[in-house]
Formats: structure tokens, sequence, C-alpha cells
């Protein structure tokens, strides 16, 4: 299912997130689209997912509604039935993880044994859960802008789990780096990354925002989930000028090899169609089971 995600990730077209300014909050309308069964049409869905996001806040708001209706988006020749209200959090986190999951399964080292997490909030939780679930680390470490919030995450989790004072010392010796913090200026160096390591960069979504320095994202070969959604919405990829060499699913339908053997960059923003496909699994699950 996951490499079924990836897949339609290449093939469908990908509607960019429509951001829209309202002070003081930023309502980021995240992602729209529409599934169609074949040529007739059927089990057709409206899918729409809005975050709501301050950044004058250090508090990620998290009001997010994710409706799954079904409408005739030609002709409406009734009004859209509204089939579900979805809860956006718990989606936008897992199919977040699964999509880096995919990239760690194409791009990390054949060994690797040591993992970093940087940041501990919903997207860290469901990227450690998804990575120790799939791959074997002998060792995982951790590190918050907040120690105590690193503490914090490191506390509800069964496995042991290394709480980090800088990014320095949890990322040197690290064979695969998920970033996934509200940075918004550079906080993980070229210079201290193992060579051939792989990072899924899941945080700075924005135009002027970044994770990674120049040096990395210049010296990495950069794979991301659309490069339309890249080059408007990275500010790792705009500001660095990095070259994007391959979309995720370029490489799963054999376009473009996995450079497995040089350091790697995923650079995730996120895509509607990964929403719209999660909602429908959802949805089938649900239906099949109530
Ligand atoms: N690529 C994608 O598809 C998606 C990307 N995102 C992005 O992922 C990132 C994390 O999201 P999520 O986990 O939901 O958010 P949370 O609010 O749950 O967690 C935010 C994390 O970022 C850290 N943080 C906040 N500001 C800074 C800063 N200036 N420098 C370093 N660390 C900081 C916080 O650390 P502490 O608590 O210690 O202060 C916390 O660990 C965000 O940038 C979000 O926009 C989200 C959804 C999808
Ligand atoms: O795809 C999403 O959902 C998001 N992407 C970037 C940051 C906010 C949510």
């Amino acid at each position: 299912r996951l490499k079924a995600v990836a897949f339609l990730l290449h093939r469908q077209p990908h509607l960019l997130k429509t951001q829209l300014y309202v002070t003081p909050l930023e309502l980021v309308l995240s992602s729209c689209g529409v599934i169609e069964n074949g040529e007739q049409r059927q089990n057709k869905a409206l899918i729409t997912k809005m975050n709501n996001l301050s950044i004058s806040s250090p508090d990620y708001l998290h009001i997010v509604n994710d409706t799954f209706a079904n409408s005739d988006c030609y002709c409406l020749p009734q009004p859209p039935k509204l089939l579900t209200i979805m809860d956006g959090e718990a989606i936008t986190a897992k199919r977040t993880a699964a999509v880096s999951a995919i990239s760690a399964k194409l791009f990390k080292p054949a060994l690797s044994e040591v993992l970093c997490i940087l940041g501990s909030g919903q997207q860290a939780r469901s990227h450690y859960d998804v990575f120790t679930k799939l791959f074997k680390f002998k060792e995982v470490r951790v590190w918050s802008r907040n120690k105590e919030m690193a503490q914090r995450f490191v506390n509800d989790l069964q496995d042991p789990v290394t709480v980090c004072s800088s990014v320095k010392e949890a990322v040197i010796g690290a064979d695969v780096i998920v970033t996934a913090t509200g940075a918004s200026q550079p906080i993980l160096f070229g210079e201290w990354v193992k060579p051939g390591a792989h990072i899924a960069a899941v945080g700075a979504c924005r135009p002027d925002w970044r994770e990674l320095d120049d040096v990395l994202m210049r010296e990495a070969v950069v794979y991301v989930d659309s490069r339309e959604g890249a080059t408007a919405e990275s500010g790792d990829i705009i500001l660095s000028g990095a070259e994007v060499f391959a979309e995720l699913g370029e490489v799963i339908n054999g376009s473009f090899p996995a450079q497995r053997e040089k350091t790697t960059v995923f650079k995730s923003l996120g895509m509607g169609i990964q929403d719209a496909v999660s909602a429908k699994l959802v949805l089938e699950k649900w239906n099949s089971e109530y």
C-alpha cells in the first residue's frame, strides 16, 4: 500500500497548496484532490484539508478538518453529500511518515545503525513509530529545541532512545536523520553529516524557511515528493539553489536511480494526493468493518 501511494504521487497531477494569509493567523488550505474510478466516474470524491497554523505563536495549531465529500465536479447534478470528516492531524502524521519511510527504504545506506530525529512533536513521533517498525537500528537519538520536550518524547516510548543536548551531538555518525521541526533557519549543517547518510527533511515547508544549510543541500542528491511543490514551497531548495535530482515516484517507476551510496536528502512537503489516498484507505477500512 505504501508503494501504491508513492506510485500515485508521480502519476497524479499535483495541486499546489493555496495559502491564505489572514493576520494574525495564517491559513493554509493544504490539499485538495479528486478521486475517480475509471471511465464510469464512480466513487468520485472531493477531498479537502485545511491546516491552520500560527507563526506568531510557538504552538502549531492543529485545527485541521478533512472532508471527504461525494460530489460531481463536472456538472453538480445534486448538492454534494458529505461523506465523512476525518482527523487531519492523525492522517497528516501517518501519511507524511509513511512517505518518508519509502524514501528511507530507497535511499538509506545499506548498513544503517543509527537513527537521529530532530524535533519531538507530532511528526517526530510518527516518524519514530514508522521508522523503528520498518527498520532495525542499534541506536536511536532525539534532539529537540527544548530538552524537556525531548525527554517527554522519550518517556512515552518503550524502547531506549538517547536524548541529545545539541544537533551536532545528535547527528554525528547518524545513518538516517529525520528533521521534523518548526525551524525557519538552518539547524542541520552539512559538515556534521556522515557521508552517505540519508536525511528525510520534513519541516521548513515555506519558501523562506530552512532546516538544512547550503552545504548539505548542494552536496546531497536531492529527491522530492513533487518538483512543482518543491520549487514553489521549499526554502531549503529555493534559497540554496540546489538541484532536484528526482521525484520519489520517478525512482519507484524506474526513470531515475536511487543513489543510495551518496548522501541523500528527501525534501518532503506533503501533497494533496497523499491525503486523498490515505483518506480513501481509512474510509474503505471503516466501511468494511462497521
Ligand atoms: N512535509 C510534510 O508533509 C509536513 C510537514 N510538516 C512540518 O513538519 C514540522 C513539524 O510538524 P509537527 O511535528 O506537526 O509540529 P509540532 O508542533 O508537533 O512540533 C514542532 C517541533 O518543532 C520544534 N521547533 C519549533 N520551532 C523550532 C525552531 N525554531 N527551531 C528548532 N525546533 C523548533 C519543536 O521543538 P520544542 O517543542 O522542543 O520547542 C517541536 O519539536 C513543521 O515544520 C510542519 O510544518 C507538517 C505536516 C506535514
Ligand atoms: O502537507 C501538509 O499537510 C503540510 N505540509 C507542509 C506544512 C503544513 C502541512
